[in-house]
């Protein structure tokens, strides 16, 4: 993986365009996310962790908008069940081409690995096949919101009996002093991460129109609405949370 770090939004811009999925943000991706998504590294792990608990014999496993593949690689490290294969999904040219690169020199250097197949395309376009876990990891969160219900239905469409979807997010708070504490928080963890005041303020107006979080509750009912049954956060550190929901 890159180790480059993120300095994409260092120097003043004079306009901040919008966030987008691009070369230059993929080539400081890793260190990017880690910095700026607390527990980032803990929730990638036990998504395998969790995954390989769901994970039926002979069926997909699906990782939506998988940028360079870390929860493919986990799904890799931790699911045993026999015949899975992974799905890696993602529409940004930059983010397969690099993904794909990794995944190739996983496969020379270790065999025994779940075969993965990564696809160039839009989630909100995919024919599902018959899945046992299905991971959206900080992805749903940029699918317009008006959208959301219908793939998360397609997904529940898709899920085998005893399978899962685990859906990690950065949350919205109904209440402004808890919106605020967990904002300023993020905020100071960005900071310790050694981000300056105008890198957080610019990352800020990028990602403003192009990522839309929601309320956990908001998640719950949209979830149990696409036909869950169960919906079960097992993780959350300050305003990012992941979620277990049950077909
Ligand atoms: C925050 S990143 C996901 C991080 C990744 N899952 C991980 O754990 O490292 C969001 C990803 O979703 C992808 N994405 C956004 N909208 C998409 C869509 N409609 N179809 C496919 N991928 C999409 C972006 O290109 C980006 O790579
Ligand atoms: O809230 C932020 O500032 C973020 O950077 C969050 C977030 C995410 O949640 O996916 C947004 C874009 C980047 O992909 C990395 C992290």
């Amino acid at each position: 993986m890159s180790k480059e770090p993120d300095r994409i939004f260092a120097q003043p811009l004079a306009q901040v365009p919008d966030f987008a999925f691009n070369e230059d943000v993929v080539r400081v991706f890793p260190d990017m996310i880690k910095r700026s998504v607390p527990g980032y590294p803990t929730i990638v792990e036990n998504l395998g962790v969790l995954a390989a608990q769901f994970a039926q014999p002979h069926s997909v496993l699906y990782d939506l908008g998988s940028s360079l593949g870390a929860v493919t690689q986990a799904l890799r490290r931790h699911v045993r069940s026999e015949g899975c294969k992974v799905i890696a999904v993602d529409n940004s040219a930059a983010m397969v081409e690099r993904c794909r690169e990794y995944l190739n020199g996983q496969n020379s250097m270790f065999q025994e690995l779940l075969p993965v197949e990564v696809i160039e395309g839009d989630i909100l376009a995919l024919q599902f096949e018959p899945a046992s876990v299905v991971a959206l990891n900080f992805t749903l969160q940029f699918i317009a919101p008006e959208q959301r219900l219908a793939l998360l239905g397609r997904i529940r469409q898709s899920l085998l009996p005893g399978g899962a979807l685990i859906l990690s997010e950065k949350l919205r708070f109904n209440d402004t002093q808890e919106h605020a504490l967990l904002t300023d928080l993020h905020i100071a963890f960005k900071r310790a991460n050694g981000y300056s005041d105008l890198e957080i303020a610019q990352k800020r107006s990028a990602i403003e129109n192009v990522m839309k979080p929601d309320s956990l509750e908001e998640h719950r009912e949209r979830l149990l609405a696409a036909g869950f049954s169960t919906v079960v956060p097992w993780f959350q550190c300050l305003n990012f949370a992941s979620l277990i929901a049950l077909p």
